[in-house]
């Protein structure tokens, strides 16, 4: 059998930007609207940084109003949920996002529960996985909002596929489950009690691996012909001391055995920040009226 297809997330995600700066475009001279992102970064993680900085700049290259709020590591979660309050009820404002991971003395799930639902462009908030679980128009987290546009524009049709999802959470694996099974497929959500996890993976048509385990996905679980989406992002040593980046799928391996698959860097990753703009162009024109 050939070789696996590589799905140039990249270069998906690049055009989805340029749709979404000229339906901002369309939004500003139609309507006076400018859609506007605030992103709010607790402490000084470096990874978080990167993505928080990449995130400022793409919302300005989509023509979009955008805000960073950068707050100290001692910041008291009275303080950020003040802020998020503030920015719940600014006209200027219609997607808020607190960047992940949280100092460990505030209560992620609080700071989650204090975003406006209208507002609330993570999908993370029990509104909207309510909303998604039930099969209502939401607002649905980004990674998994990207996965499914790549999946659609590999495969086209999704329903009757057999799905088997690694990982389940709140920001990932579960919604992830729930838009494949909007989509009509057949969905295994796997985890680390899963038993006998290889052959659970043999069954999947459509692969998605959010774990967090560098390259654990092998050859030898993937069923011929199925279609791998990577979500890991993990650092490992490289022998000259420095780090590359790796997903959680042995790549080299399983791209001989798939029909398709994402590379790490440049699959899932950049379809996240794309997402993360569309919804809020979404946010902005639902708390506007504005139809889609
Ligand atoms: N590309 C992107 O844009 C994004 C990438 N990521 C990356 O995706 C990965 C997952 O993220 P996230 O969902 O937030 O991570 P979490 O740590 O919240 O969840 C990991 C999940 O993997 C499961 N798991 C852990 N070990 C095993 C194992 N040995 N076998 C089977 N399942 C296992 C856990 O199971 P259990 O519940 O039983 O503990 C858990 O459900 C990370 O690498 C993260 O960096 C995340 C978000 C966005
Ligand atoms: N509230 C919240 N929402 C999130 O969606 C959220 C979060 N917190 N915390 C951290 C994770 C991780 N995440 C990524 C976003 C972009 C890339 C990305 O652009 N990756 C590129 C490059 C990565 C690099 O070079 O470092 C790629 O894979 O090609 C990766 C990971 C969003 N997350």
């Amino acid at each position: 059998m050939s070789e696996a297809a590589i799905i140039d997330g990249k270069a998906f995600a690049a055009r989805l930007r340029q749709t979404i700066a000229a339906e901002v475009a369309a939004l500003k001279a139609e309507h006076g609207l400018t859609p506007g992102l605030a992103v709010v970064l607790v402490g000084e993680d470096p990874a978080s940084q990167v993505y928080v900085r990449s995130k400022g700049e793409q919302t300005l290259e989509a023509g979009m109003h955008s805000e960073t709020h950068r707050l100290p590591a001692e910041t008291s979660q009275a303080e950020l949920l003040a802020l998020v309050e503030r920015l719940n009820s600014d006209p200027a404002v219609h997607g808020v996002l607190v960047q992940f991971p949280v100092p460990d003395h505030i209560s992620q799930a609080d700071v989650v529960a204090a975003i406006s639902p209208d507002k609330d462009v993570d999908g993370l908030t029990v509104a909207n996985a309510g909303r998604l679980a039930s099969g209502l128009p939401a607002l649905t987290p980004c990674t998994p909002t990207g996965c499914m546009m790549l999946l659609r524009d590999q495969l086209g049709e999704l329903s009757g596929k057999r799905a088997v999802v690694i990982g389940r959470s709140n920001l990932m694996g579960k919604p992830m489950a729930q838009l494949l099974l909007a989509a009509d497929c057949t969905v295994t959500i796997a985890h680390s009690r899963t038993k006998d996890l290889p052959a659970v993976v043999r069954e999947a048509d459509i692969v998605v691996a959010a774990v967090g385990r560098p390259q654990m996905v092998k050859a030898d679980w993937v069923k011929p012909g199925a279609v791998v989406i990577d979500v890991g992002i993990n650092r490992i040593p490289k022998d000259d001391g420095k780090t590359r980046l790796v997903g959680d799928v042995a790549f080299d391996e399983v791209k001989a055995v798939a029909s398709a698959i994402t590379p790490v860097p440049g699959g899932v990753g950049p379809m996240t920040i794309a997402c993360l703009l569309a919804n809020t162009v979404l946010a902005a024109k639902r708390l506007n009226g504005i139809g889609e």
